[in-house]
C-alpha cells in the first residue's frame, strides 16, 4: 500500500493538509509503503527527529487521525487478519433474498427497528443479515438516539437463521463468514450508545434467541418463548450469544439453556434475570406501546447523558477496571459543566 493509499481513506476534513503531509513525506520517502500503524510510527518519528520543523498541528492530526483509525478497527471485531473480507461476504449473503430490516427514528430519541418477514417466522435471510448491519450504521450516526426497541412483525420476534439459506451456505468458509458477519454485527447493537430492548412476543429461537442477548433488556409477551435450539441443529450459537448469555444469566444457568436447549418462558425469564417484564399484553400494537412505555422511564432526559450513561456502562461491562475507570473519567468531562449539568445546578432539582 502506497503512503497516498493510506491517506486516502483517511477522511479527515482538512485533506489539503494531509496531501501536503504526503508531499512532505513522499519527498523524503518516495514509494513509502506503509500500514497505518507503521505510517503512523515512521511520520511521528519523522517529525519527532525534526522537532523544530514538526507544527504542533501536524502531530495533532496524526494523533486524531490514528485515533480515529484505531476507533474504527474497535468497532469491526473481524478484520483482514482473520480472514475477513466484508464486502466479499455481503455479496454472498445477499444471494439469499426475503424479508426486510426496517427502521424508524422518532422525535423523542426512540428507535424502532422492525425484522419483518413473517412468512418464515422472522428467519434472517441473507440480505436481512446484510439490512441489519447497515440499520445499525445508521443507529451509530444517529446523534439524537437514546432508545431503540427491536421487535418481530406478525407478533413474532425471530426464529433464526432462514433454514433454506443455511442449507446453502452450509460449508465450513460460508458458516465462519456468516458467524463473523453476525458477530460483528450484533456486537455492534449491543455497543451502541442507546438504550436497547428487545420485544419478544412468540418465538425467540436459534439466532433470534441470540440476537435478544445483544440488547440491553428483554421485555416479553404472555405465552411468548426464547429457546437456543443450536444442539437439536448440531451447533453451538455462532452470533456471540453464548458470550452474552453468559454474561446476563451466569456460566451455569447459560451452561443449562444451551445443553438442555430450555424453554424459556417469561416467569423462567423474570427468575433467571434475562427478562426485566412481562407484559399485560400479547396483542402486537399494545405490547409495543408498554415496551414504549416501559423504556421512557430510562431515556426521559437530555440525549447527551442518556448516551454517556449507557457508554459509562458499556465500558464497566466489557473492559478491565482501571480502563474502565479512566474512559469514565473521559466521557464525565463530556457531560461536566455541559448544557444540562450547568441547568441542573441552576434549577438545584430536589431528589424527593
Ligand atoms: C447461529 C444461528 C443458527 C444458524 O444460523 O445456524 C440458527 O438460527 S439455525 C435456525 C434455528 N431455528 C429453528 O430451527 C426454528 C425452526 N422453526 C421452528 O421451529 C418453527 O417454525 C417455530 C417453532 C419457530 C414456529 O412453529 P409454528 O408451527 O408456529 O410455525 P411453522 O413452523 O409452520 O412456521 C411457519 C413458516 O415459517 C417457516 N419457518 C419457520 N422458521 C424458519 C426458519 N428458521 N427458516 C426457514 N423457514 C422457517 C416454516 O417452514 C413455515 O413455512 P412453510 O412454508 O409454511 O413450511
Amino acid at each position: 500500500m502506497t503512503l497516498q493509499n493510506c491517506l486516502v481513506f483517511l477522511h479527515i476534513p482538512s485533506y489539503p493538509t494531509v496531501w501536503l503531509l504526503c508531499k512532505l513525506l513522499l519527498h523524503f520517502n518516495e514509494d513509502y509503503t506503509c500500514t497505518n500503524e507503521s505510517f503512523f510510527e515512521f511520520s511521528l518519528e519523522w517529525y519527532s527527529q525534526r522537532q523544530e520543523m514538526a507544527l504542533p498541528l501536524w502531530k495533532n492530526l496524526l494523533q486524531t487521525t490514528k485515533e480515529r483509525i484505531l476507533q474504527q478497527r474497535r468497532l469491526s471485531l473481524y478484520n483482514g487478519a482473520h480472514g475477513y473480507e466484508e464486502e466479499l461476504i455481503k455479496k454472498k449473503l445477499q444471494q439469499f433474498a426475503g424479508g426486510s430490516i426496517n427502521l424508524s427514528k422518532e422525535d423523542n430519541g426512540i428507535g424502532i427497528l422492525t425484522l419483518n418477514n413473517p412468512k418464515l417466522m422472522n428467519a434472517f435471510t441473507g440480505t436481512m443479515m446484510v439490512e441489519l448491519q447497515e440499520r445499525i450504521t445508521e443507529l451509530e450516526n444517529w446523534k439524537d438516539g437514546k432508545g431503540l426497541i427491536v421487535y418481530g412483525a406478525g407478533n413474532t420476534f425471530c426464529s433464526g437463521s432462514d433454514l433454506n439459506a443455511v442449507k446453502e451456505i452450509s460449508n465450513s468458509q460460508d458458516g465462519m463468514d456468516m458467524c463473523m458477519f453476525m458477530q460483528n454485527t450484533l456486537t455492534r447493537l449491543m455497543r451502541l450508545p442507546l438504550i436497547s430492548v428487545a420485544l419478544v412476543q412468540g418465538k425467540a429461537f436459534g439466532g433470534g434467541a441470540e440476537l435478544t442477548t445483544a440488547c440491553d433488556f428483554r421485555l416479553m409477551t404472555p405465552g411468548s418463548e426464547i429457546r437456543f435450539v443450536h444442539k437439536h441443529m448440531g451447533l453451538v450459537p455462532g452470533w456471540g450469544g453464548a458470550a452474552r448469555l453468559v454474561q446476563i444469566v451466569g456460566s451455569g444457568a447459560a451452561l443449562q439453556l444451551l445443553s438442555g436447549t430450555a424453554r424459556v418462558d417469561p416467569e423462567k425469564a423474570l427468575r433467571l434475570g434475562f427478562s426485566e417484564q412481562t407484559l399485560s399484553s400479547s396483542d402486537e400494537t399494545r405490547a409495543l406501546e408498554e415496551a414504549r412505555a416501559w423504556l421512557s422511564q430510562y431515556t426521559e432526559g437530555p440525549v447527551s447523558v442518556i448516551r454517556a450513561m449507557k457508554k459509562v456502562v458499556t465500558a464497566g461491562r466489557e473492559l478491565p477496571l482501571e480502563d474502565a475507570l479512566r474512559t469514565e473519567k473521559d466521557i464525565f468531562g463530556t457531560v461536566w459543566g455541559g448544557p444540562a449539568n450547568l441547568e441542573a445546578l441552576v434549577r438545584r432539582p430536589k431528589h424527593k
